[in-house]
């Protein structure tokens, strides 16, 4: 038996195919998955719901406190709400995309929603795959796992693109796409507090020239090795 239930961050930019790795890997493992990016993408639903002005990150500051974001860990049905309210269709849309990196660098947004992801991992008791910006650099420094998933921009694009016509018609051409992606990592990347970065023992795999089926395989691979390594009580 594992001295404790492993802990996998995943972390990279946007498009790079954290969350699709992610949940699979924890599907295929029997772990709990959290999509942090939901998190973020929830309070900046609700920050546009009540109105409150975005680029003012002293308004923002002020009622990051009163939302309750609550966060399923399936990995086959993974939910998210907002005080009890169903956000995982709304969080979805181009005016959240278009704001969430405004609202994720204020630093009181930050700390709770931290906080929040503490917990969670703290409480998932088969282990879990935590996917985001900073989570091997700062909402899980001590992950059992870190990885750093890259793609170039030109691959990143089409994917979203390809998944935007999919399910949006009218939705942004290849160029918007990658435009719009590059835009939100360089404000991700850019903030002051807890920063889009690799950690320092991340193991980073640029995923350009691999399907997603070999992404998953590779992830899994390494999570089995660190699980085999852990400490037997
Ligand atoms: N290796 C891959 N090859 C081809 N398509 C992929 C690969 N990885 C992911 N995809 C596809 O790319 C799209 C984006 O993937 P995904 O949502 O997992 O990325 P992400 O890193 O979580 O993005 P974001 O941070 O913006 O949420 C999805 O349609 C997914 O199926
Ligand atoms: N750990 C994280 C995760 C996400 N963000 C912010 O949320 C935005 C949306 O993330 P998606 O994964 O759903 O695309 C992202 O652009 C970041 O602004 C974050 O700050 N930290």
């Amino acid at each position: 038996m594992s001295a404790h239930p492993v802990i996998v961050a995943i972390d990279g930019p946007s498009g790079t195919g954290k969350s699709s790795t992610s949940k699979a890997v924890a599907a295929r493992l029997g772990m709990g998955y959290l999509d942090t990016g939901a998190q973020y993408r929830a309070i900046t639903w609700w920050m546009l719901s009540n109105g409150v002005d975005v680029n003012d990150p002293a308004a923002v500051a002020a009622v990051a406190g009163k939302p309750e974001i609550v966060s399923g860990t399936d990995p086959l049905a993974p939910t998210i709400t907002v005080d009890g309210t169903d956000v995982a269709g709304p969080i979805r849309t181009a005016e959240v995309t278009g704001a969430v990196s405004a609202v994720s660098a204020v630093p009181a947004v930050r700390t709770r929603i931290t906080e929040l992801q503490r917990g969670i991992a703290a409480g998932a008791p088969a282990g879990i795959v935590v996917e985001g910006r900073d989570i091997g650099t700062t909402v899980l420094p001590g992950a059992d796992v870190k990885i750093f998933l890259t793609a170039d921009p030109e691959a990143r694009a089409a994917r979203r693109s390809g998944e935007l016509r999919g399910t949006a018609p009218g939705a942004p051409d290849l160029a918007a796409t990658r435009e719009a992606l590059i835009k939100r990592d360089a404000a991700d990347s850019g903030r002051t507090t807890s920063p889009l970065a690799k950690a320092d023992d991340a193991t980073e795999l640029d995923t350009t020239e691999l399907t997603l089926e070999q992404v998953i395989s590779w992830v899994i691979g390494v999570v089995e090795d660190a699980g085999r390594k852990q400490p037997r009580s």
